[in-house]
This record gives structure tokens, C-alpha cells and sequence, in this order.
């Protein structure tokens, strides 16, 4: 069964983010009279101020740089209208299902904490969105990730007052046509909401959450890579010793170590070494994968922080009475974790891409076939096995590598030199999801090949891999058959992606 998500004032995981993008979740809006109340209270704001003539960015000003134009009490209601039409100009593909969903419960949860001045029915709609899987088409290109992301965002204040394209049953129409389908009509925003609803750092934080989620789990892939590469190629299990990473204590390196030691068998002495020391894409792996994975811990806390912020402008204090004018827009923080992600995960497509050619390379494979490939007989000198796969992986690797480039110091001063410093998180964001997309390419090809060696190097010596893990790629080999003669591997290796995405294996005991 489908499990709740309930969005009110507690704070929502990023595992929340990624189980509702994948409608493994229902969103359920909390009714409590407290939490009705709560919310309502900031609406009140905005009333009370309008009811005295009083100022307020936004709702009685024109927006950005236009704020010294005021805005006649008669026209704050069509001002939100207008921000969410001049807005719809962004550019690029669509972003998909899963992302926009998890973009919605991004903006949802923070217009949740009660200081952005909505009223509750404007959380019921965007609930409602959620769970009839209402979905707006969202440009992704467009936002500088400063002024919050603007241009996508309108895309949900658009469809929310009927105006631009969900994805709804299967279908692409109008938001209003999905609308009425339920028996409700377009909402109407009140003064504030547009911008509420605009003014924040949802697109980027939702993206890094699914980021974040992703990389995680490659994490403990490339761990098992390592143990299954060290296995073909005849490596030494004792670089994963627990006394010697005892003694360089970071954590994720001490994990990485102690996941690859736990595939691996260890004897004292290891009788088929010839080489005392491995090449560093297997001796260093704990130091490379374990870099990442000791990233982890602190851009999660900062997306907790992102995720549970009032992340808005201006910001309505209801216990105080207060509306506060300041930059709570600003994507920085998120721009910093995926610049920092994404330069990670690169390294470990960059890490994968040399396992593959070790394994490959007759000179360093330790008695392999060359390219791995299983043919025999009349069909060997014909073979080429994993020869184009690791050509492949060279070019995902350099197309991830190319990416790496922080996006955050491009900031460009714009709209009037009113936002003259931007955090450009939302392209960093965008960066780091597609360098994971290439990593998970290398990561797949990698796996394959190294689950091939290991059952080549069955023949020919005993593997220092445990038992169940043996049984496992003795298994895989029937979805994965060996090379015994060249055959197209795209599909193979696109339903190794899938399962990848799916995060199909488990591979150690959650930590
Ligand atoms: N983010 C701006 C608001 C803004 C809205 C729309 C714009 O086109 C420009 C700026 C602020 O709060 O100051």
C-alpha cells in the first residue's frame, strides 16, 4: 500500500522528496484546526496590511527592480496573474514526471511552514495536484536559481489558475481542461500567492534531492564494482584491512573499506599475488568512493535545512506581525552541495572508466582474456568483447568530467542589476543529475564487465569473492550471458541502467 506523506508544520526527508516523485507516496495535507489556523494567520497578514493602506513588497509594489512602481489597492489581485504570465518564457525540455512531482512537494512543503502569507486553500490545491497527479509541464532552462526559480515555478502558478499545460491521465491539455475533469474550477490567487508560490529554491532543491538519492546509492555500486574488479583482475584483498583504515579515520572511507572487505575473502597471505600493490583504481578506491560518501552526510543536512525553509520573499511573521523584506530566494547553498556532487560522482565515472581498463587490457588483467571476451575456438580471433563498451565508457566519462565546471561562480548581474548576484543552483543542479546519468552509464558497463572477469578468472583460479556473491553472478549470468561471441550489448546494458535507477540490488546492510 501506498505510504502518507503528511505535509504540515514537521519536517519532510529527502527520502519523502524521492518516494512521492516516484508515486510510492500519496501527499496528504494536514486538516488539523492548529495547523488550518497557523496557516491561515499569515493570510490574515497580508489582509490586515492591505485593510490599512500599508506597504508591501510585491503585493503593492511591481516586482524585482520594479519595486518602486506602486500598484493600486484595485489591481493586487490581477498583479499575481501577471507574474505568473510574464514568466512563461522558459526554454529546454520538460522536466519529468518524477521531478516535477517531487518539484511540487518541494514548494508545498514550504509554503507549509506558515510564513509566506497563502491561505490554506491555495496548499489544498497544490495538494490536490499532487495527488491526482496533475502535473504542469515545466521548462527546465530559464532560472538563475537567485530570485528564486522564477520562470519554472510559474509554470505551477500558471497551471494553478488554469492557464498552461499537465500532463494528466496520460494526456497533455490544458490545466483547466484536468481541472474540470475533478469538478473544480481554475483557482484565484490572492495577493501574494504568485510570488509565494515563485519566489523559492523548489526546482533546484528537488533535483538535488533526487541527486542526492542517486548518488547514495552509487556509492555502495561502485563499492561492489571495486570488490568484483579486484576479484577478476586477482588484486589483494588486504587493501581494505581494518587496521590499516583504522588508522585514517574518516568515515566514508572506513564504510567503503568495510562494504568492499565484506564481498571479499581475506586470507593472510594471498598464495595467486604476484604484484604486492595494486594500481590505485583498486588500492585507492575507499579513498576515492569513500571521499563521496563522506560528502554525503553534510549535503543532506543541507538539503534538510533547504527543504524545511521558508524559502520565500517577503516573509510574513504572523506571531510577530511582521513582514520581513530580505533575499530567502537565494538557491547558494544548493548550488554549493551540487557543485560539490557533481564533481564527486564524476570521479567516480572517472574511477569505473580505469577498472575497465585494467580489466581489459591484456598487460594488466593478470592473465584475462583480452577485452574480456569468453569466445573460444574458431570464434576467438574474431571476438572483441568489451572493446566498444570500454570505448563508451571513455565518452561518458569525459562528457561527465566536462560537466564538473562550477556553475555557481557564472552568476551574472541581471534584471536591472536589482538581482546582481545569483546563485545559478538550479543549472548546478541540472549538471549534477546528468553527470550521475553518465556516471550510472560507466557505473553499468563497469559492472557488467567486472561480473564477466570475475567468471572468466573461475576458470583459471580461485576467487576471493564470498560465496553468496558468487551465486549472485552466477545468477546474473543469465541475464547477462557471457561474451562467448560479439553481440549488440545496448539493451543489456540499458536494463542494467534500469535496475541501477530502480536501485533493484542491495547491496549491503543499510548503515
Ligand atoms: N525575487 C524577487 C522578486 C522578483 C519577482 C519577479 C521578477 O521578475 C523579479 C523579481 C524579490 O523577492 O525581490
Amino acid at each position: 500500500m501506498c505510504q502518507s506523506i503528511i505535509f504540515s508544520r514537521s519536517p519532510l526527508s529527502v527520502a519523502d522528496v524521492v518516494n512521492l516523485s516516484q508515486a510510492k507516496s500519496s501527499a496528504v495535507l494536514d486538516d488539523s484546526a492548529d495547523f488550518i489556523e497557523w496557516i491561515e494567520a499569515g493570510a490574515r497578514v497580508i489582509d490586515d496590511v492591505l485593510r490599512k493602506d500599508g506597504k508591501i513588497y510585491g503585493v503593492t509594489t511591481g516586482y524585482g527592480d520594479s519595486c518602486e512602481v506602486s500598484v493600486p489597492l484595485e489591481s493586487v489581485n490581477q498583479l499575481p496573474v501577471n507574474l505568473t504570465r510574464f514568466h512563461g518564457c522558459g526554454l529546454g525540455k520538460y522536466f519529468s514526471e518524477a521531478e516535477t512531482r517531487a518539484i511540487l512537494a518541494v514548494r508545498l512543503g514550504s509554503l507549509c511552514q506558515g510564513y509566506s502569507g497563502v491561505s490554506y486553500k491555495l496548499l489544498q490545491r497544490l495538494s490536490l495536484m499532487l495527488q491526482h497527479d496533475i502535473l504542469p509541464l515545466i521548462p527546465e532552462e530559464g532560472s538563475v536559481g537567485a530570485s528564486g526559480d522564477l520562470t519554472p515555478l510559474s509554470y505551477i502558478a500558471g497551471a494553478l489558475i488554469g492557464e498552461r499545460e499537465v500532463r494528466f491521465q496520460g494526456k497533455t491539455m490544458l490545466s483547466s481542461e484536468a481541472f474540470s475533469a475533478l469538478g473544480i474550477e481554475p483557482y484565484q490567487l490572492r495577493p501574494k500567492e504568485a510570488l509565494a508560490l515563485m519566489n523559492g529554491t523548489a526546482v533546484m532543491t528537488a533535483l538535488a534531492c533526487l541527486a542526492y538519492d542517486s548518488a547514495r546509492y552509487l556509492c555502495q555500486l561502485s563499492s561492489r564494482i571495486t570488490s568484483l574488479t579486484l576479484a577478476a583482475v586477482g588484486g589483494n584483498p588486504y587493501h581494505f584491512d581494518e587496521q590499516l583504515h583504522a588508522v585514517k579515520p574518516h568515515a566514508g572511507q572506513q564504510q567503503v573499506a568495510a562494504w568492499i572487505r565484506s564481498d571479499l575473502v581475506v586470507a593472510e597471505t594471498h598464495p595467486t599475488q604476484t604484484r604486492l600493490q595494486d594500481r590505485y583504481s583498486i588500492r585507492c578506491a575507499p579513498h576515492i568512493v569513500g571521499a563521496v560518501q563522506d560528502a554525503l552526510p553534510f549535503i543532506e543536512r543541507t538539503l534538510l535545512d533547504e527543504l524545511n525553509s521558508a524559502n520565500d520573499n517577503p516573509i510574513v511573521d504572523s506571531q510577530a506581525q511582521r513582514i520581513h523584506h530580505g533575499g530567502h530566494f537565494y538557491g547558494g547553498h544548493i548550488a554549493m552541495v551540487m557543485d560539490l556532487l557533481k564533481t564527486q560522482v564524476a570521479n567516480l565515472a572517472d574511477l569505473h572508466d580505469r577498472q575497465m581498463a585494467l580489466m581489459l587490457d591484456e598487460k594488466s588483467n593478470n592473465g584475462l582474456p583480452a577485452n574480456l571476451s569468453a569466445a573460444t575456438g574458431e570464434e576467438k580471433p574474431l571476438s572483441h568483447g568489451f572493446k566498444a563498451v570500454q570505448i563508451g565508457c571513455s565518452a561518458w566519462t569525459a562528457e561527465a568530467l566536462k560537466l564538473t565546471m562550477p556553475a555557481s561562480v557564472f552568476s551574472r548581474s541581471t534584471e536591472c542589476h536589482n538581482q546582481d548576484k545569483v546563485s545559478m543552483g538550479t543549472i548546478a543542479a541540472r549538471d549534477c543529475r546528468r553527470v550521475i546519468e553518465l556516471t550510472e552509464q560507466v557505473a553499468a558497463a563497469a559492472f557488467m564487465a567486472a561480473s564477466h572477469g570475475c567468471l572468466l578468472r573461475k576458470n583459471i583460479s580461485e576467487l576471493v569473492l564470498t560465496e553468496p556473491l558468487q551465486a549472485f553472478l552466477e545468477q546474473q549470468q543469465t541475464e547477462f550471458p557471457l561474451l562467448t561471441k560479439d553481440r549488440p550489448l545496448e539493451m543489456e546494458l540499458r536494463k542494467m541502467l534500469n535496475y541501477i535507477a530502480q536501485q533493484h540490488w542491495q547491496f549491503y546492510k543499510a548503515t
